[in-house]
Order: structure tokens, then sequence, then C-alpha cells
């Protein structure tokens, strides 16, 4: 299968509410999507990079750029297949959410060919997965607790706090108070804190969290494994795991107890089974994080979701968390849970009319 182009969608999609977090606020998606056109058929890709550099190093705009200049011409001439994206991919440096954009595109256009789902592909084993939610920092602590409360109203299976200095302990207190020891909770602090605050995070083990998310600097695993030594609640690593070697670094040092999985921060759905097998093979659970993924990025981390080793709930929330109204059907949490898609491919597909309206720019770049 040869690569006739690559049509890049560049998509605003307005969030039902401000979603703010350590390190800003958001009230619109900025969405790449990568179309790759093949003598086959097409597949999508999604790019969860964000405006900014604030998450991570990439953005968009610079995604774009590197999908334009170097990723697409690589593919050119390359048998498309779903083990021979990553080795023309993988001699440029970085860029990993534009990349897994890419391959996902190609794996899905090359699944849908074949006929095979992407969850089949994986290695699922569910066919549906179990979803939490993800609340932003909120001006007021009864704020949060509409929030929480409308969110179990809903069904979620796990509450996630966003957490920053001088909104953690006070919030995490009230969720509990209010909706009682039973309710699986964890906070994320996207890398806020330093050792220094060591007893903040001290002072929130006596609340039976899940996990503490990313409290330090993404490349600080000695501080993350030191901190694992001064705290009961489970350090749980996002943006420091880039690959599974990372993973792998992470694990024996004692950084990480838990890993929260998002193929865009890895490099692509395939380097993310990579890491789901190094944390398995260490007895290590792992989740599926989010990047506010529209429906065809949501339908490809459900499908990732059902994989043995995702034990914990995901960020894996339904398509109304943020969006009014997604790109593609919209996925529906049912009893906490959304549906494995069970099609070829990721399974799910732009709709042409709100995909037209909802791009801001589109580009043709020959393979
Ligand atoms: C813009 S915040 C994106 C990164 C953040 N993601 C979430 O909190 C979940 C977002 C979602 O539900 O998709 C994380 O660090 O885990
Ligand atoms: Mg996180």
């Amino acid at each position: 299968m040869r690569l006739d182009g690559v049509e890049l969608y560049r998509i605003a999609m307005p969030l039902v509410s401000p979603f703010r977090t350590s390190f800003g606020v958001q009230t619109t998606r900025d969405v790449l999507l990568v179309r790759a056109v093949t003598g086959e058929g097409d597949g999508w890709g999604e790019c969860v990079a964000m405006s900014a550099p604030l998450y991570s190093a990439e953005y968009v705009d610079a995604a774009a750029d590197v999908i334009i200049r170097f990723l697409v011409p690589a593919l050119a001439g390359v048998d498309l297949d779903v083990t021979t994206v990553r080795p023309a991919l993988d001699r440029f440096k970085g860029h990993s959410m534009a990349k897994a954009a890419v391959e996902m595109a190609v794996l899905d256009v090359v699944l849908r060919a074949r006929g095979v789902p992407l969850a089949a592909h994986l290695g699922a084993v569910r066919t549906t997965v179990d979803c939490g939610v993800s609340v932003g920092v909120m001006d007021t602590v009864p704020e949060l607790l509409d929030a929480v409360g409308g969110y179990l109203d809903e069904g979620y299976k796990r509450i996630k706090l966003k957490i920053e200095p001088g909104w953690d302990v006070e919030p995490v207190r009230a969720v509990r108070e209010r909706f009682g020891d039973d309710v699986a909770l964890q906070v994320d602090a996207n890398t806020a804190y330093t050792l220094a605050d060591v007893a903040t995070m001290v002072a929130l083990d006596p609340f039976d969290l899940l996990l503490i998310e990313q409290p330090l600097p993404e490349d600080d695993l000695l501080g993350h494994a030191e901190l694992a030594k001064q705290v009961d609640t489970p350090i749980c690593l996002d943006e420091s795991i880039t690959s599974a070697n990372v993973a792998r670094a992470a694990i024996e040092l004692g950084a990480a107890q838990i890993v929260n999985i998002k193929a865009g921060r890895v490099g692509g759905y395939l380097s993310a089974v990579e890491v789901h097998d190094a944390c398995a093979s260490r007895g290590i659970p792992v989740w599926c994080g989010g990047m506010l993924e529209t429906g065809l990025g949501r339908a490809a981390n459900v499908a990732l979701a059902a994989m043995p080793n995702f034990t914990l709930p995901g960020d894996t929330s339904a398509s109304r968390r943020y969006f009014a109204r997604d790109v593609t059907e919209p996925f529906e949490l049912v009893n906490g849970t959304l549906a494995v898609p069970t099609e070829p491919g990721i399974g799910v597909r732009p709709h042409p009319d709100v995909l037209a309206e909802l791009t801001e720019d589109k580009r043709w770049i020959p393979g």
C-alpha cells in the first residue's frame, strides 16, 4: 500500500466549560487531524499537541510543520504497513505527538483495508472500558463539589482532580467529606510541585487516593523515587514516561508505581503497547490518559484501554465531557463505561458536515 498523500485539517473545538490545570486554562481545543489517503482507502489520525508547549514541548503549529516537511516525505515509497511506519519516522528526533498522529492514520487505513479493528490488532481483551473523568482546578470548593457530583451522577467510576500549590489538600478533603471514602479518587499535579512540597504530598495520604499523578517535573525521576519513599499514596507518572525505555527506568528507580499511558506522548499506539508490556512484566498497572481528544483519538484510546494491563479507569470520558458536538458520533457513557469500537481500523469517521463546519484550515501534502 502506497501513500497518495495526507490531508491536514486544523479544527477548533469549543469546550463546554473552561478546563484549568496547573499550567493554564483551555476553552477551545485546537486540533490537527491527519487523513492518510491511499489507493485502498483512507485513515484518520489525531495529533494531541496543544496550541502552546505547556503540557510538553510539542505544540500544534510545530507538529503540522514537522509532518509537512519531514514525516510525510519520509513515507514516500514506503510500503505502508503497521510495522513500516515507525522505522520510517524514527530517524527524526522528538515530535512524538506528530509521529503518533501520522502512525495512527496509517494504522487506520491499513487495518480498515484488512477489515481488522484496532482493538483486535492491539490485543484488546474487553468490549467496554471503565471510565474516569478529569476535573479541572475551580475557583471555589462549592463549584468543584457541584462538578464532581454531576460526574458521579453520570456514572463515572473514578474522579481525578487537577491540583496545584494552593489548591490541593482542601479540595481533596472537601470531596471526601461530601462524597465519602468509597469514591475512587486521584489527583494530577502536572509537574507543579517540587520535593520541597513533600509535606503537602504527605498531607494527601489520609484521603486514600488511588494515586498522585506527576507531582514533580517530567525529568525528575530520582525526585519521584525519593517522594515515593516518603508518601503512602502511589506515585503515577504521565509527562515523564516518553517511551518504554523510560518506563523501565522509572519503574526500576521506584519513581512510578502506576503509569498513565498516552499514545501521543510516547510516539504512537504501537509504542503505547510497548509501554503497556514493559509495565505488565513488572507488575505495574496502567491506565489510559487523555488529551481532550475528539471522537477519533477517543476511539483509538478506548481500543488501547481494552488491553489486559489497563486495570484502572482511564481519562476516557464521554464526548460530552468536553464537547457539545463531537466531530464523530459522540461516545456516550453507559454504566460508567465506553464501548470499544468493533468496526475495522479505529472504527469511527468524522461526520463530513461537522468537519467542514469546524475546519479552519486544510492542506494537502502529496505522498
Ligand atoms: C490539557 S490537559 C491534558 C493533559 C491532562 N489530561 C487530563 O487531565 C485528561 C483530559 C481528558 O479527559 O482527555 C493530564 O495531564 O493527564
Ligand atoms: Mg496527567
